[in-house]
């Protein structure tokens, strides 16, 4: 069972990257830094998940997968864009 869905987490981004203390909460830390600071980590993420994928355990690949998709959605609030603008390209 997971314990949040992609859509619940991104509420919950949203509303860090609002009122959230760059002190506390990385998703207010990073939106601060800005869309170059955030895309340093998606390309990271995505090279750690390919890494995975073809070297590590499923959990593994499952956990990069899982700091791909956090990073891609902080990168989503920081360019002011909602899921519906994302999903209706899907
Ligand atoms: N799901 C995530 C999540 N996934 C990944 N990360 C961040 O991504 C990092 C993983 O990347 P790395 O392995 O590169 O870690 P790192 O080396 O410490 O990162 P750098 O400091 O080098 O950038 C973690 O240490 C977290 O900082 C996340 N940070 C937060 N969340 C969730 O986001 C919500 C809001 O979190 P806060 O904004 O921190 O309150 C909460 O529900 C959290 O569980």
């Amino acid at each position: 069972m997971a314990s949040k869905t992609f859509e619940e987490l991104f509420a919950e981004l949203q509303q860090k990257a609002a009122t959230g203390d760059p002190q506390t909460s990385r998703t207010a830390q990073l939106v601060q830094q800005g869309v170059h600071s955030i895309g340093k980590k998606v390309v990271e993420e995505a090279a750690e998940v390919w890494m995975a994928a073809e070297y590590q355990s499923p959990a593994e690949a499952a956990e990069e997968i899982s700091q791909l998709l956090y990073h891609v959605q902080v990168m989503m609030i920081a360019r002011g864009l909602t899921l519906e603008d994302v999903y209706k390209y899907l």
